[in-house]
């Protein structure tokens, strides 16, 4: 069954390269369409994909179809293709729901949130299904997002505050790692730049690799490293002085732009 990809921004393009690297598609079998060709003649040319000429070519080409526009292209994409009820529509946009993607489809549709750390087949997959799956879409699309990711079902009521964690975190780190390197430039001018970014990206990989390995808590981690009297806990007293009310800040933003897009898209269900 050929696999449809709309768009290839971020999204589109990881998708594209996480489901080659895995080799859970054959590049023939992926085709993919977006509105500025040149995007898709590129990637062609290092996965030999196959390019449509337009969206609805994708959707009668492809078993299932991975919709990676922006949330407010797309409900209105939808609308405009007709799109067989075999095909198992699956948009990855943030404010879209299931019922939203059920009002402009008649079959099988699901949301997933990826990452783009999923190029690398690392990071979490995080989805919600509609019931009208059959077992077999489901296995399949289970399949498609396990092979690239860890895939993680959520509810609806979940998903916008696990895209944080998991889908904006990759963001949201390399801004953090980027304030901790100009803070210790600013510390400490001899010390280029660049060498602590490195260092950061260098320690960030070991860090993770320790707390998988060895299964450790955040907590047993902190205790290996903070030595009693020493001089990461002073490092660790300024962090807890300061970083929960940004968090809590963060995730109160980060819910407000997800209330707003919920409420454009839900604009353009009533508008007809
Ligand atoms: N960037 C990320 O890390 C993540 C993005 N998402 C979701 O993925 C979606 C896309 O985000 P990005 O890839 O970051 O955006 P982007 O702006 O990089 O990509 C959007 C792509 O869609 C294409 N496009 C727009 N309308 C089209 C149409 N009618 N037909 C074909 N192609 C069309 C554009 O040319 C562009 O290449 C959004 O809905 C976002 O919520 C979800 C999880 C993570
Ligand atoms: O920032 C965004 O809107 C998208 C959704 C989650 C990650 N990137």
């Amino acid at each position: 069954m050929n696999i449809g990809i709309i768009g290839l921004g971020s999204i589109g393009q990881m998708l594209v390269k996480a489901f080659c690297k895995s080799a859970a598609v054959p590049p023939e079998k992926l085709v993919v369409f977006n509105r500025t060709r040149e995007k898709a003649e590129r990637l062609q040319a290092e996965y030999n994909i196959a390019i449509a000429e337009t969206a609805q070519e994708v959707c009668d080409q492809c078993g299932v179809v991975f919709v990676c526009t922006k949330p407010l292209d797309i409900l209105p994409l939808l609308r405009e293709l007709s799109v067989s009820a075999q095909t198992h529509v699956v948009s990855v946009a943030a404010g879209v729901s299931i019922a939203d993607l059920e009002g402009v489809h008649t079959g099988a549709v699901s949301k997933v949130i990826p990452t783009v750390t999923s190029q690398e087949l690392r990071g979490v997959s995080l989805y919600a299904c509609s019931q009208r799956l059959s077992d077999e879409q489901r296995e399949q699309f289970l399949g498609l997002l396990s092979s690239i990711s860890l895939a993680q079902e959520v509810s609806e009521q979940e998903i916008e505050t696990a895209t944080i964690l998991t889908s904006s975190a990759p963001g949201l780190i390399a801004g953090i790692l980027e304030s901790f390197a100009q803070a210790a430039v600013r510390k400490t001018p001899e010390l280029q730049i660049d060498l602590a970014r490195r260092m950061l990206v260098e320690t960030m990989l070991g860090t993770a690799m320790l707390l998988q390995k060895e299964q450790l808590g955040f907590d047993q981690l902190i205790e290996r490293v903070a030595t009693k009297g020493g001089i990461t806990e002073e490092g660790l007293r300024v962090l807890d002085k300061t970083l929960p009310s940004g968090f809590d800040e963060l995730f109160a933003m980060t819910e407000s732009k997800h209330d707003l897009l919920k409420q454009l898209v839900q604009k353009q269900n009533t508008v007809e």
